[in-house]
């Protein structure tokens, strides 16, 4: 144990770091047991890529065997197509069918045809799991352990044992868990890894279990699922006593309610204990690994997610933000970069000026004159209490600052629109929407047809622009999400409706309010052209 001060300058103690530690990302395997989540074979070599680039020290690659996908995934990392820097890639398997024998079980030979330097083998360490779910006694369980470790090391593979269930098994009978521990070590494997199948531990429970383990002298490794919310805190208190190799998976992905996100682990590591798991460049690609990661699953990113979360550093509350202009420190556990990250300043109803100089420097606007913040607040306070909200909308915000001070140089105005929907469907659409515009001194008229009032509005209005505003055609649509918020009232409710656009450099939000829906689209809609036009 070494004594360190901790960041707020008490003295803490924390483990000293070990010579040889391991960070295991088991995200291809235990990840992908995770509830709708599907990798291709291709999905696989890409998140490897990106793991070996984050600089983990192994990743496990699945089962070959136990399905076409994972073999074919080890055969193409064994082919080439999978070339690492950083990581060795491992295979994942069972001990030996219960009374058959380690070289001449098909799985067993699988991980050999693997081809991998590692192997992680999982083994039952629970006694009620041996009898119950592999129906066979403690001694052939030990003998299956054993055998399938010496045939693999034989083979010249190095080999990880992980022990199902340990937790849960040492409590139910501590000398057979213990047993299982002895037997992996004794017979060549390099790190016995206890794991939290069910995910029921709590921190506390974690040093004196370890502890005991440790007693059996060999490298220990630690495997927590998140089923009691703490995943991630059972580990450390699992490094805390003694274990020199973790596993996890990225965006905490796995069984149920997943495993320990290795990133947070990995930060916690790195940045609070202070031992180097990682070369400091490496941790700095934390956030787009995640969110590479968040976009191959198709499982959409925690925006919540410590160190790399989209709101992991983004500040709403005016005491924060007022204190953040003195220091962003003062309101932020570690700094962002290190992951990363990025500090983010949100406009809202609980803004104070200090949060609208901040945004206004992030947009290029000198705020600083307290007045001129102060009734940009003001004005922000009424708008967002009539339904606007500006957190997510910087492009409809913006335009709203550059109207307060003076900077807002329309590059259209609109005389009049108007949308009618029938419901008579032609190849052109349901709606047709007429809009009539003055660009300078010229006055333009154009009709559009669309699908829905919001496209046919966008038709026209593009119509009514693309000649003194040829960039208009670069814009696109990409997301529009209306929001009811007086759901009292039905149908004459206030409508919000946010519309994200793009001209493919750039991508702006913007916001519209109203009784009626439409209107609160053309908001929407009039806003993103004027800012597209407007902002560099
Ligand atoms: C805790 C974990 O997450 S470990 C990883 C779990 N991952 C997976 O299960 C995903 C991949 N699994 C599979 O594709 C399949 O379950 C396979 C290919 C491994 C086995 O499939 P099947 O032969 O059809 O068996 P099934 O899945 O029904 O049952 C598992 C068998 O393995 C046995 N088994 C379970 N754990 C172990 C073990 N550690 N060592 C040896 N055998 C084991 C069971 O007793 C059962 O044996 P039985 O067929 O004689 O009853
Ligand atoms: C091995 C494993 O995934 C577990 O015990 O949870």
């Amino acid at each position: 144990m070494t004594t360190r001060p901790s960041e707020e300058g008490t003295m803490t103690t924390l483990p000293a770091a070990h010579d040889v530690f391991h960070l295991y990302d088991t995200t291809l395997r235990d990840g992908a047991q995770q509830e709708g989540l599907r990798l291709t074979v291709q999905d696989k070599l890409r998140i490897a890529r990106l793991l070996d680039e984050l600089g983990v020290g192994f990743i496990e690659g699945g089962w070959p065997g136990a399905n076409p996908n994972d073999t074919a995934f080890f055969a193409a990392a064994a082919s080439g197509e999978l070339k690492l820097e950083n990581a060795k890639l491992t295979a994942f398997g069972s001990t030996r069918r219960v009374g058959g024998r380690a070289s001449s079980d098909p799985l067993t030979r699988a991980l050999l045809d693997a081809q991998t330097e590692v192997i992680c083998l999982v083994a039952k360490s629970h006694d009620e799991h041996v009898h119950r779910a592999l129906k066979t006694d403690l001694a052939e369980n030990l003998a299956m352990v054993t055998d399938t470790v010496k045939f693999l090391t034989g083979e010249g593979r190095r080999v990880f044992l992980d022990c199902e269930h340990f937790f849960d098994g040492y409590r139910a009978n501590p000398g057979y868990a213990l047993a299982v521990v002895k037997t992996a070590a004794d017979a060549g494997a390099e790190v016995v890894v206890l794991c939290d199948t069910n995910g029921g531990m709590l921190p506390a429970w974690m040093g004196e279990v370890v502890s005991a383990a440790g007693a059996v002298g060999v490298d220990l490794g630690i495997h927590c699922h998140n089923d009691t919310g703490c995943a991630v805190a059972n580990t450390l208190a699992a490094v805390d006593a003694g274990a020199m190799h973790v596993q996890g998976t990225m965006n905490g992905h796995g069984e149920r309610t997943g495993n320990a996100d290795l990133i947070t682990v990995a930060a916690n590591l790195q940045l609070k204990y202070g031992w180097p798991v990682m070369p400091a460049a490496n941790l700095a690609r934390a956030t787009s690994v995640s969110q590479a990661v968040a976009a191959i699953t198709h499982v959409a990113p925690n925006a919540r997610q410590p160190y790399v979360g989209q709101s992991a550093f983004a500040h709403k509350a005016g005491l924060h933000a007022s204190a953040i202009r003195v220091d962003a420190n003062l309101y932020q556990h570690t700094d962002p970069k290190l992951v990363g990250n990025d500090m983010r300043m949100l406009v809202s109803d609980m803004a104070g000026r200090a949060n609208i100089q901040i945004k206004g420097d992030e947009l290029g606007f000198d705020l600083s004159d307290r007045d001129v913040a102060a009734r940009i607040t003001d004005v922000v306070k009424q708008r967002e209490m009539d339904g606007y909200s500006y957190e997510s909308a910087d492009a409809s915000f913006e335009l709203l600052v550059r109207d307060e001070i003076g900077q807002l140089d329309k590059q259209f105005e609109v005389l009049k629109w108007r949308v009618l929907t029938s419901d008579e469907v032609s190849d052109e659409g349901d709606s047709e929407a007429t809009v009539k515009v003055t660009v300078g001194e010229q006055t333009t008229a154009r009709v559009g047809e669309g699908f829905g009032p919001l496209n046919a509005l966008d038709k026209a209005l593009r119509s009514a622009l693309k000649k003194s505003h040829p960039q208009v055609e670069g814009f696109e649509l990409t997301d529009y999400r209306v929001r009811i918020l007086e759901s009292a009232h039905g149908t004459d409710a206030i409508t919000r409706v946010l519309i994200d656009t793009t001209d493919g450099r750039r991508r702006w939000t913007t916001v519209g309010v109203g009784t009626n829906v439409v209107e609160a689209s053309w908001e929407a809609l009039h806003d993103a052209y004027q800012w597209g036009l407007i902002a560099r």
